[in-house]
């Protein structure tokens, strides 16, 4: 069976410090590098949300879309929809996880592909900045508001996420996911080993959860020269030539319940190279299928 993509806009820069990423998906919406994708019979782009203001601050308002993105994610999931969010900053994630939680019966997995760990609480930020929190609060610790987005509880099981091309981060954050016991692939570890040696012990992390599992790619997992269009470039990525086959891989596997592709700052898009990067990928991991 074939599944509906659904592609949803998450179009917030409410949770970053630089907030360009809030028109990423409009910008997708109408680029070029896209039509071939919104052509596809078996994708639809269903709604894009928006932040909404005077909500009384930043946890609010990132508080108020997640819970409407979740239930967005959720409707989906339970249409027999496979959801492909769109960013939007990071912080989004807590309303695509929390929502394909609320959808699945039983624990969900989680490969983290990002330079940064993404796993702050509000005591131990260095920035403030909502973006670095959003693992943490899928994996219980946060802002009550964020940590409830879709019901209470944690959305994640610790031994269930894996995080891979790590290479930015506050000795706080790798403190509290060394502490749960969250797989950290750094990009150090990454050349030791090589990609596919990595990635394929992160896949099996996150396999063993039993309701299945989703992808959280943060574009700036790539290196800056293939993706310079991000919210927060960090040098010495991962290149697409690595990524694109291991991304590959996933095709057609019917435990993936979820992709989300998150920090695309269309400012910072010289010659529009993210944006044909982001739908390749998208391309990669849901190949368009003879017939469908
Ligand atoms: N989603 C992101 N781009 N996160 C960047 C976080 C950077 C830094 N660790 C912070 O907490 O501010």
């Amino acid at each position: 069976m074939h599944r509906t993509l659904r592609l949803i806009g998450a179009a917030s820069g409410v949770g970053a410090q630089d907030p360009g990423c809030h028109a990423g998906p409009t910008a997708l919406h109408r680029a070029h590098a896209f039509d071939d994708l919104q052509r596809r019979p078996d994708l639809s782009w269903g709604e894009t949300l928006f932040p909404r203001q005077a909500l009384g601050g930043r946890v609010a308002e990132v508080a108020d879309l997640c819970q409407r993105l979740a239930e967005a994610v959720r409707q989906a999931r339970e249409r027999g929809e496979t959801p492909v969010v769109l960013g939007g900053d990071h912080s989004c994630a807590i309303g695509t996880w929390s929502g394909v939680r609320a959808a699945s019966p039983a624990p969900v997995g989680l490969l983290w592909l990002d330079a940064h760990l993404d796993s702050h609480t509000p005591e131990s930020t260095h920035s403030g900045a909502l973006h670095g929190m959003p693992l943490a609060c899928l994996l219980g610790q946060g802002d009550r508001r964020l940590v409830t987005v879709g019901g209470p509880g944690p959305k994640l099981l610790p031994g269930h996420v894996a995080l891979i091309g790590v290479r930015s981060y506050e000795p706080e954050e790798r403190e509290f996911l060394d502490r749960l016991g969250v797989r950290v692939f750094t990009i150090d570890e990454v050349r030791q080993r090589g990609l596919p040696a990595v990635f394929g012990e992160a896949l099996a992390r996150v396999r063993q959860a039993p309701g299945g599992y989703g992808v959280s790619l943060d574009l700036d997992v790539f290196d800056p020269r293939e993706a310079p269009g991000v919210g927060s470039p960090e040098p010495a990525g991962l290149s697409q030539t690595e990524l694109m086959p291991a991304l590959a891989g996933l095709a057609g596997d019917p435990a993936l319940l979820a992709l989300e592709v998150m920090e695309f700052n269309p400012d910072r898009d010289a010659g529009g190279r993210t944006a044909a990067l982001l739908a390749r990928l998208i391309g990669a991991v849901f190949p368009r299928r003879h017939g469908a």
